[in-house]
């Protein structure tokens, strides 16, 4: 069983050792994972020009543009798996400029920091509030707030440090995000994080560090955790990535993450499983099968899909789950998970 945690998330800075200071400077934005292997940073630069009245001028203009953005996201991942296919070097600088041009127009947008302010705009309770208001109660009936340790749980992609502020005395809740927008927010990437004591860290890190919270990575070794998660959450997180691939990757990493018995979390838009040509319901429940996860509930609203999975060990399944189409009429998305 993991310790009873005591301590908040601390900010992960770039200097050796532990952080005890937060750092309140503008921070350069870190890569963003957009496809199987490459990394892009956007354009701090531009960044710096974001205003809050940029977000949007309604929640529609607002949702247009996060939209455009997820488009963008999914172009550039595009183009970066045609640049590793290609080896004409006509073709190759084709696709540097377009990508170029697509990275320059999210940047124009305001990036990663944009899009997560527009994101946190869309939590606000007058459009529904935020997804864990629908996992709490799930984590009630399964007794989970009765049990004598905090029940630890990883917010992948969080964006407010209060998600879980009323549910504190019976919910640990250890906050990530690739661009921090809070101080007590984790700076981190999701496939980065391994669970482990320190003596199993990189052999880089070479700090002497006395520190025996197992909650706080330290810096060099900012991706190690001591014990693993009772919960983690992945709401809205794995439509956020470009790649099918990379979204398996994060499917299979929480797997490595969690407890036995731990849950699984999962949010995403409703259209990637009510109108996309290569998933459905039916197709997401084997893929998660197949990595080990039982499904204990699903909840759809008019524009989210819930899903609540236990993780039942490592499945003996060596299956794998290329994008094939399922629905090959007109009007459908493109989404789809492989794995
Ligand atoms: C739509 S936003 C936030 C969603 C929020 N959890 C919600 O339910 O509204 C997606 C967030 O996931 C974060 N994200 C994407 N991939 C990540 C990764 N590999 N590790 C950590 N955060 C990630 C992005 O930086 C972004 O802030």
């Amino acid at each position: 069983m993991p310790k009873t945690r005591t301590k908040r998330p601390q900010p992960v800075t770039s200097t050796k050792g532990r952080s005890t200071t937060y750092d309140k400077r503008p921070v350069a934005l870190p890569p963003i994972h957009i496809d199987g292997q490459q990394k892009v940073t956007i354009d701090t630069a531009a960044l710096s020009a974001v205003k809050l009245g940029k977000l949007g001028k309604s929640s529609v203009d607002t949702r247009r543009r996060i939209n455009h953005f997820h488009t963008l996201i999914k172009q550039y991942s595009k183009l970066e798996t045609q640049k590793q296919n290609t080896s004409a070097a006509d073709e190759l600088d084709a696709i540097d400029s377009q990508i170029a041009q697509v990275s320059r127009e999210m940047a124009e947008m305001g990036g990663l920091d944009w899009y997560q302010k527009a994101s946190l705009l869309g939590q606000c309770k007058q459009r529904g509030g935020d997804t864990s208001r629908w996992l709490v109660p799930r984590l009630h009936e399964l007794g989970l707030d009765k049990r004598e340790k905090r029940l630890r749980l990883l917010e992948v992609g969080a964006l407010s440090s209060r998600n879980y502020e009323k549910e504190h005395h019976w919910i640990d809740v250890v906050p990530i995000d690739l661009n921090s927008q809070e101080p007590g927010i984790y700076q981190l990437d999701f496939l980065d994080i391994k669970i482990g004591s320190a003596e199993q860290a990189e052999p880089s890190s070479t700090d002497d560090d006395d520190n025996d919270d197992d909650d706080e990575p330290d810096n060099g070794k900012a991706q190690l955790f001591g014990s693993p998660f009772e919960v983690i959450s992945l709401s809205l997180v794995v439509n956020f990535i470009g790649d099918p691939g990379r979204r398996g990757d994060m499917l299979r990493q929480a797997a490595k993450l969690l407890t036995p018995d731990g849950l699984l979390f999962l949010v995403l838009p409703r259209s990637c499983v009510a109108n996309s040509r290569y998933l459905d319901d039916e197709r997401l429940l084997a893929i998660m099968e197949c990595l080990g996860f039982a499904q204990l509930q699903s909840h759809h609203t008019a524009k989210l899909a819930h899903y609540l999975y236990r993780f039942n060990g490592p499945s003996e399944s060596n299956e794998s789950f290329k994008k094939k189409l399922l629905y090959s009429e007109g009007g459908r998305n493109n989404f789809s998970i492989v794995i």
